[in-house]
């Protein structure tokens, strides 16, 4: 498979539909997810979401019950080995030979995937302060972590499907993995990112899909996310003028409410100049807008799984 394989502008990860099942438990369900060449997409939702039995099916290690999933072309359930070749995948809690040095394991994993760019493991291993002359029984957990990423990075592959790859990597490390996958979307390779930093994903993802209890409950580009999420507008009135103003801000945002004087209110982007010319025209004092934060919106996501 190269570069070539496939039609042209097909997406690297194409799901429709997909279900996965344990006995009578149902993991996954009417799953879709599109990530296209070359970016950083984002997959979120709470703790037995199904993230990691999609990941897995991704990767040929489930197999799907129904739908239809395609991974750089080709169908992971038939073809894992060949797609796999392309394929870098870094677990949330990465499991090594014990008795292997890290160098020794990076010469294992390249010799199971067939091909190696030795000079770019070196590289990254400096860049994660990584000693490979370790054996990995003495290595800490983001130590193990660390082996997996240099692999991960350092490998002729075209798609990165990381589950959580940063949960035992301290701050600096933690820079250092998202400027490698930065580096890795700038030269064309495709990220599917698993992880509950939601700072790390706004920083590093164009697109993003969430699911809970196994289903999409959205997805799109961040940009189109941010634009929907709600300003926060706070301000405080004279009280005996806050039951006038309230109402005619009520025909902007239908449950605007407050306290005495106070007032605290989550806005559309598309009604903010309003609100805030509103406020300011009523003689509002200590007036701020707080602009929308993606955090809000995925912890909405995340609080409505929780009920
Ligand atoms: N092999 C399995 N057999 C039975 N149930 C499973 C199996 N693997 C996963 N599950 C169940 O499927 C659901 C989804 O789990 P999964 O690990 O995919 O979630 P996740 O989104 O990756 O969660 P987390 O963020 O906690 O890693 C959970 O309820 C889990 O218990």
């Amino acid at each position: 498979m190269n570069r070539n394989d496939g039609a042209e502008g097909e997406p690297a990860i194409d799901v429709r539909g997909l279900v996965k099942t344990f006995g009578a438990f149902t993991a996954v369900r009417d799953l879709d997810l599109r990530v296209e060449p070359g970016r950083v997409h984002g997959f979120l939702g709470p703790n037995g979401a199904g993230k990691s039995t999609t990941i897995r099916v991704l990767l040929g290690l489930y197999r799907a019950t129904a739908g239809r999933v395609r991974v750089l072309g080709g169908d992971p359930a038939a073809d894992a080995a060949r797609i796999n070749r392309h394929v870098s995948y870094v677990p949330g809690e990465v499991r090594l030979w014990p008795h292997l040095t890290g160098g020794q394991v990076l010469d294992a994993l390249a010799g199971l995937r067939g091909a190696r760019d030795a000079a770019a493991e070196r590289r990254l291993a400096g860049d994660f302060a990584l000693d490979v002359r370790k054996p990995v029984h003495a290595y800490s957990k983001g130590n193990r972590q660390k082996v997996a990423l240099v692999a991960a990075f350092a490998a002729p592959t075209r798609l990165l499907v990381l589950d959580e790859p940063t949960s035992g990597l301290d701050p600096l490390m933690e820079e250092v993995f998202r400027r490698h996958v930065r580096d890795a979307a700038a030269a064309g390779r495709t990220v599917l990112l698993s992880s509950h930093l939601l700072a790390e994903v706004e920083e590093l993802c164009e697109a993003v899909s969430i699911i809970k209890d196994g289903r999409p409950v959205e997805a799109g580009r961040l940009a189109d996310m941010r634009h929907l999420a709600a300003s926060r507008v706070t301000a405080r009135l004279d009280a005996g003028r806050a039951p006038a103003v309230l109402a005619r801000l009520r025909a902007l945002i239908p449950d605007a409410g407050g306290t005495g004087g106070d007032v605290n209110l989550s806005v559309p982007r598309r009604d903010v100049a309003a609100v805030l010319g509103l406020l300011a025209e009523a003689g509002a004092d200590d007036i701020t807008c707080t602009p929308a934060r993606l955090e809000d919106l995925f912890l909405r996501h995340y609080r409505v799984a929780a009920r």
